[in-house]
């Protein structure tokens, strides 16, 4: 199959318990939750995204006429830094869309070792080695089992108790980015306060002015 991809670039992972590494990002186009288009904003299912994935037009993007062409272009960003294993994170947009198993072939293939930000809506292929799913308030979260549990945070109708219960090995709360951007940050700290399992992610790519 072919993958419609917004944009692909070399960065930092900004976030979570990978946060800090060199990583290739492919964002893929398209959401679930959300068409991506403001004026459907206030009607969406996920009304607080702060990323633009709706077309091909991003740098590094296009569509992508199977598997090995995506990962490939991949691989030449990442270049020929050696000494630890290629990284790529697969985000979009919502990947799992798009995500099958002759891409995460593909992915290994090219040497990468693979991660995915999804919003839990659909069920997860296996072989992906770094899974995090930030789950959104009022939608049907599947895929319950994972590396990371990533919630934006405050989100009215989560109760982050219940989520405790879910099979990941880190739960991190992170501030919701926007106009309410400092009382969010006050609510994940306090969040953290009262439930130790929590630990706190900051957006680090923003604070750096790294994409
Ligand atoms: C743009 S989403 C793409 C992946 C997937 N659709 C998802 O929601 O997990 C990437 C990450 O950014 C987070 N995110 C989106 N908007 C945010 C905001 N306004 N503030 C903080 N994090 C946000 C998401 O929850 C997710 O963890
Ligand atoms: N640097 C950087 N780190 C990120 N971690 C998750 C991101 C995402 O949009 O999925 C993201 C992003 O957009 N940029
Ligand atoms: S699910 Fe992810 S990509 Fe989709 S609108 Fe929400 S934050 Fe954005
Ligand atoms: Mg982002």
């Amino acid at each position: 199959m072919s993958y419609a991809v917004k944009e692909m670039f070399l960065t930092l992972q900004g976030e979570g318990r990978q946060a800090g590494r060199r990583a290739v990002f492919v964002r893929m186009a398209g959401c679930n939750l959300w068409s991506g288009r403001e004026e459907d904003r206030a009607t969406a299912q996920c009304r607080f995204c702060d990323t633009d994935f709706v077309g091909l037009d991003g740098d590094g993007g296009g569509r992508f006429r199977d598997a090995d062409a995506l990962a490939s272009a991949a691989r030449a960003l990442w270049g020929d830094a050696s000494g630890e294993r290629p990284y790529v994170v697969v985000t979009g947009g919502e990947p799992l869309l798009q995500l099958d198993p002759p891409l995460i072939d593909a992915f290994h293939a090219a040497g990468f070792e693979l991660a995915v930000e999804s919003n839990g809506t659909i069920a997860a292929p296996p072989g992906i080695d770094w899974l995090c799913i930030s789950p959104k308030a009022g939608t049907d979260v599947v895929q319950r089992a994972g590396d990371e549990l990533k919630l934006v945070w405050p989100q009215p109708g989560i109760d982050p108790a219940a989520l405790e219960a879910w099979d990941f090995s880190h739960h991190l709360v992170q501030p919701m980015d926007g106009a309410n951007r400092q009382a969010a940050e006050d609510a994940a700290v306090a969040l953290v306060m009262e439930r130790p399992r929590w630990r706190l992610t900051l957006q680090n790519h923003k604070a750096l002015g790294l994409r």
